[in-house]
């Protein structure tokens, strides 16, 4: 049993990377298949939990919110904290604390009925981005050009049901460059950037979108920075967007949203960032502090 533990649901090629790092790095750590775990909140449960510090690396978003908040009972440290996946796991907790920290954001407006929704999109005006508030891979992501377009999304989720699609998250669309970006911030620095490129509007990797490398010039590193503090991220990557029309002082940068357990795979060799050996590096650098606070 070891100190510093790497929870997952999955071996994806990116707990491959993690697991590399940190064997090349010499320090022991346990992987710990989360659907075989099992906590008790007393005092044999606390004393079958060894660890300071925890990696969080599931997939499903709900058991990886439901285990770091289980560990942090019994003072493991994860990273990342539960109330930061609570922040970004949803589009619209994350917007609202941008918000609040005066980052820029695309334009965004959320109604709670399809009534008020149609009213207030009509009232942005054409084209917007209706999204999910919890998901990710662009899956629902969609752009409304049109009333008709808004009429036919509200009257599918209002059949469909359920408490998702009682939520109406709308965005302006921005006119970005075929692209966006995703830049990655551990332990308060800004590491690197990618671009994704693609010639549909929707950039993500998981549909087919390019990565490249992105000069992380001093406006991105700022509002990356700055973007991951307001949500108090840990290791977490900024996803981006150029508004050739806003004259904001990051260069028109725009955040969309900050992922928490991010995918760094096709990030490595794009950035030529060892990704994977920093998020190792930062987790044993948590170890050394005598009450495993955060360094940043
Ligand atoms: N307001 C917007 N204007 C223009 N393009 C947008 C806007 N919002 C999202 N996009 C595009 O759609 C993609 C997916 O959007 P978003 O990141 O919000 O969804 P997601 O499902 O969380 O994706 P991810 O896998 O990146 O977490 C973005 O990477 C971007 O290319």
């Amino acid at each position: 049993m070891a100190e510093l533990a790497v929870l997952y649901d999955r071996i994806r090629p990116d707990e491959k990377m993690l697991f590399e790092a940190l064997d090349a790095l010499g320090t022991p750590y346990d992987k710990v298949y989360v659907p075989h775990l099992k906590l008790t909140f007393d005092e044999a449960g606390a004393a079958a939990v060894p660890w300071k510090v925890a990696i969080e690396r599931c997939v499903s978003q709900t058991r990886g919110h439901a285990v770091t908040r289980a560990l942090e009972g019994f003072g493991v440290q994860v990273i990342n904290p539960g109330h930061v996946i609570e922040l970004c796991g949803d589009k619209l907790a994350t917007n609202a604390r941008l918000y609040a920290a005066g980052l820029p954001t695309p334009r965004t407006g959320v109604s709670f009925d399809g009534d008020a929704a149609l009213q207030q999109i009509e009232a942005l005006g054409y084209p917007l981005v209706l999204k999910p508030t919890v998901g990710s891979w662009g899956r629902m992501v969609s752009r409304l050009n049109d009333r008709d377009a808004a009429e036919a999304v509200i009257e599918h989720k209002a059949v469909l049901g359920g408490p998702q699609h009682g939520i109406f998250y709308v965005q302006e669309l921005i006119r970005k460059p075929e692209r966006d970006i995703r830049a990655f911030v551990i332990g308060g620095e800004c590491i690197g950037a990618i671009y994704r490129t693609s010639d549909h509007w929707i950039t993500n990797t998981a549909r087919g979108a390019k990565a490249s490398n992105c000069e992380v010039t001093p406006e991105l590193r700022d509002l990356a920075v700055r973007a991951a503090a307001a949500v108090d991220g840990r290791i977490v990557a900024i996803d981006l967007v150029e508004d050739p029309q806003s004259r904001n002082e990051w260069g028109g940068l725009l955040v969309i949203e900050i992922n928490h357990t991010m995918e760094f795979k096709n990030s490595v060799s794009t950035t030529g960032v060892d990704i994977p050996r920093r998020m190792a590096e930062y987790a044993i650098g948590l170890l050394a502090q005598p009450t495993g606070a955060p360094s940043a």
